[in-house]
């Protein structure tokens, strides 16, 4: 489903009264909310009107649980770290405790940091399978999402899990969920907006089938694309 609105403060609001709804949902259902973040500039501004008291009020934080989608193999206090944008905008307003924060081990080799953080994500789910409630995701210019960039190894993944990328260009490394693994999830929401990422959105959604240059192609499942009207410039529909 592709929700437009006119711009990026009304679309944050969009999302974010989306998000109170999918966690009031999940929590009246099974007693907690599971949702994977998403990293990256756009979604700050998203996590700062979470804890906004307008609407930090509309969820019972304690019961959340919160992982990511990514993340950069960087030190935790580097100002790329994913983690950190989340703290400071969400986590530290909200005082949400260690004990609910699920992210990456920056410390620990790459394939060792995917493992470890595989293992403590299925250890919180106490069914078979790690299902999250919501992942939110967003979408590079390059129509990557998570980390899943486009030309890399982990697109070919088949196994519902997390693994660690090589980005040559940027010489470093990432840990990511895998679109499998993305694609359990109950309900997925991209947050796009800006002109620079229309090419993007219209080559994802409308373009020829290549997931391998269009990385964002292989999530599929009850997903929800919010864009803001130049995001959405591009499409035909
Ligand atoms: O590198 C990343 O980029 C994407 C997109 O970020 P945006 O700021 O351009 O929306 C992000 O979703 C991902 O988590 C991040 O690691």
């Amino acid at each position: 489903m592709v929700h437009v609105v006119e711009e990026p403060t009304a679309l944050l609001r969009e999302l974010a009264s989306f998000f109170v709804t999918k966690a009031n949902e999940a929590i009246a259902a099974h007693g907690d909310f599971n949702v994977a973040l998403s990293g990256g500039n756009s979604p700050k501004k998203l996590y700062e009107l979470l804890a906004s008291a307008e609407l930090s009020s509309q969820v019972a934080w304690d019961k959340v649980n919160f992982f990511f989608g990514d993340e950069r193999l960087l030190p935790a206090d580097s100002p790329d770290s994913n983690a950190l944008m989340v703290r400071k905008a969400l986590f530290e307003p909200l005082q949400i405790p260690e004990n609910q924060i699920f992210q990456v081990n920056t410390t620990l080799p790459p394939a060792q940091a995917a493992q470890d953080y595989a293992e403590r994500i299925q250890a919180q789910f106490s069914s078979a399978d790690a299902v999250f409630d919501l992942v939110l995701l967003g979408l590079g210019d390059d129509a990557h999402t998570a980390s899943l960039f486009p030309g890399t190894s982990v697109l070919e993944e088949q196994a519902a899990g997390v693994k660690e990328v090589y980005l040559e260009q940027k010489q470093v490394y990432r840990i990511t969920l895998t679109a499998p693994l993305i694609n359990k999830a109950k309900a997925i929401a991209f947050l796009v907006y800006g002109a620079s990422k229309a090419t993007a959105v219209q080559q994802v959604l409308e373009g020829e089938k290549d997931t391998h240059t269009y990385p964002a192609q292989l999530i599929k499942g009850n997903v929800h694309w919010f864009l803001d009207k130049e995001a959405a410039s591009l499409l035909k529909k």
